[in-house]
């Protein structure tokens, strides 16, 4: 079957030296099996240190592997590297593919000679990627005087000029404001439904998920743990929700419904934190439930981070 990334029992280890112990063996990427179809939105998420990373060196060209095979829009990534640099656009969050020192404007001209655009072809990306992330602003301004969400979204821009058929973002939305992840969450969906790209996308944030992707892939330890839909994971694993409620006065308890577990009573009544299933109560009844008995002056509320879900999947021995 054709495939946009067709990845198998990919292994990618290293060695390292530590002082005084020698060398050691670090498997980052363990017999993992990665396949995407043509169009699909994958996210690929897990805790810090999961392999994430790696892997996506692995599809993009920059590792080879230690074992395993891998195709990326039919091609090897390593040795057909500049080919796949024609059809694949990455983003890594952490590192630019801006020129610092000049103003944005300058740095889409240079990719664009690079990638050999037509004037015209050029011409009409990038009016469509200035409109879709608003771009003007700062088109003029040299990329080190830009904000994260700026560079952000110029660095989205720049991976995204010579229109890929594949995109890999690994953090593009870390460390923005919530105004800047909507627009770049907005803009990529955009993007994707004109164009019927493939993404594949790492985070540490379930909204970019929940937005972008129709499948969600958790990795644990270099390994697949989960590979399905988010709400899928969400009601395999039954993960509990966290309320956080300041009353207006002290109390020190509440009469909760069946099923709510109260986690702390603190500032002498004042917070009360408890603790639900979102299969067994909506969270918009349990506040009605406990408003009708006292006054909230304020709550939150914490939903499970992917490392929570993560660490379940492996509780349960999935
Ligand atoms: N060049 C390297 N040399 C030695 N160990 C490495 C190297 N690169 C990665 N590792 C190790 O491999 C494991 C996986 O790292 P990787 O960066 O792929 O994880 P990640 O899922 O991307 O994490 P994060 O979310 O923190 O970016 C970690 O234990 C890491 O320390």
């Amino acid at each position: 079957m054709d495939l946009a990334i067709d990845a198998q029992h990919l292994t990618r280890e290293f060695t390292v030296r530590r002082r005084g112990a020698g060398r050691s063996v670090v498997r980052a990427v363990d017999d993992l099996t990665l396949r995407l179809e043509h169009g699909e939105a994958v996210g690929f998420v897990g805790a810090n240190g999961a392999g994430k990373s790696t892997t996506i060196k692995m599809l993009t060209g920059i590792l080879t592997p230690t074992r395993g095979e891998v195709a990326v829009l039919g091609r090897r990534p390593v040795p057909e590297r500049r080919h796949l640099a024609r059809e694949i656009g990455v983003v890594f969050g952490q590192r630019s593919q801006l020129w610092w020192d000049l103003p944005l404007q300058d740095s889409f001209e240079i990719l664009g000679s690079m990638h050999r655009l037509s004037p015209g072809a050029k011409a009409a990306r990038l009016e469509r990627l200035v409109a879709g992330l608003d771009l003007a602003p700062f088109l003029d301004r040299p990329v080190r005087q830009l904000s994260l969400g700026q560079r952000m979204r110029g660095e989205v821009a720049a991976a995204l000029l010579h229109s890929p058929r594949l995109v890999v973002l690994d953090e593009p939305t870390i460390g923005l404001d919530m105004i800047s992840k909507e627009g770049l969450r907005r803009f990529l969906v955009e993007d994707r439904a004109e164009r019927g790209t493939t993404l594949l996308l790492t985070t540490h944030d379930m909204a970019d998920v929940e937005r972008l992707c129709e499948r969600i892939v958790v990795v644990s330890d270099g390994r697949t743990a989960y590979d399905g839909t988010l709400a899928g994971l969400r009601s395999s694993l039954r993960t509990p929700r966290e309320l956080v409620l300041d009353l207006a006065e002290p109390r020190d308890a509440l009469v909760l419904p069946g099923g709510v577990e109260l986690l702390a009573v603190e500032a002498g009544g004042i917070r009360h934190r408890v603790r639900f299933l979102a299969e067994e109560h909506s969270a918009a009844a349990l506040i009605a439930a406990i408003s009708a008995q006292v006054d909230i002056a304020d709550l939150s509320m914490a939903e499970p981070a992917i490392e929570d879900l993560v660490r379940e999947i492996f509780a349960r021995g999935a």
